[in-house]
């Protein structure tokens, strides 16, 4: 089983990479994600994030830093490590931290949040990052007891508006809230200085995955900048 992460201090201030390709993409391979978060590392990355048991493993054998690991099933609705058996799995795979829909919507298995945390904490030594929505999905998230809270959700799960960058508001609300869980940005942060407002906004760490990892998105910024 892996080792529980005991301290998360080598997140503090720090830039996590989501190296993510998605379904019939040419980079859809656990071992180029593994370099792709291997070579994030060598950038500076604290900790690596990645989908799918493969690349969990993967990632596990490339990096010495804390993975991240989620799984995603379908793609709408809750679809981020959707049951407590995915989360299981990802941390079977080696995932220091399992990051799973943190929303207040019904569950496919039926297990509330505090049910699917409980579950895996009892059966893995996986912190739970809770992947939210909104703000009031993050003070549930904190009461349900994940031990990280992301904004991962944030203008996907309907709540709040698909904000051009990160949604540096809710950061602000939540980090104000005081809810004594580290605060992780995610979404949409497409440039350093939006992941610097980020963690100035408040956050514990960010996470940055498109603008860093994904290079079929970040060539259609450069085409339609020229206007091709
Ligand atoms: C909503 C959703 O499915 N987010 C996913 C979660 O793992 C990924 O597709 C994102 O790339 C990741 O959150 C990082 O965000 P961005 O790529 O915007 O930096």
């Amino acid at each position: 089983m892996t080792l529980k992460l005991t301290n998360l201090d080598s997140l503090a201030g720090q830039l996590v990479v989501s190296a993510q390709a998605y379904p019939g993409e040419p980079m859809r391979d656990p071992r180029t994600m593994a370099q792709v978060a291997a070579s994030a590392v060598i950038g500076g990355a604290a900790a690596i994030r990645v989908q799918g048991i493969a690349d969990i493993q993967f990632a596990r054998a490339a990096v010495e830093v804390p993975v991240i690991g989620l799984w995603k099933d379908g793609h709408d609705g809750v679809f981020i490590t959707p049951t407590l058996q995915h989360a299981l799995s990802c941390a079977s795979a080696g995932a220091h931290i399992v990051a799973i829909d943190g929303t207040r919507r019904p569950r496919p298995d039926g297990l509330t949040l505090a049910q699917t945390i409980a579950g895996i904490h009892a059966q893995s030594n996986a912190l739970v990052m809770a992947d939210c929505g909104s703000f009031e999905d993050a003070v549930a998230a904190a009461n349900a007891g994940a031990d990280l809270i992301g904004t991962t959700l944030a203008g996907y799960s309907g709540e709040r508006p698909k904000t051009d960058g990160p949604d540096l508001e809710l950061i602000a609300a939540i980090a104000a809230a005081e809810l004594g869980k580290p605060l992780i940005a995610e979404g949409r942060i497409h440039s350093p200085t939006q992941a610097r407002a980020a963690l100035d906004a408040g956050a514990f760490a960010v996470v940055v995955g498109t603008a860093i990892t994904h290079p079929a998105t970040i060539t259609g910024w450069f085409k339609d900048a020229l206007g091709a």
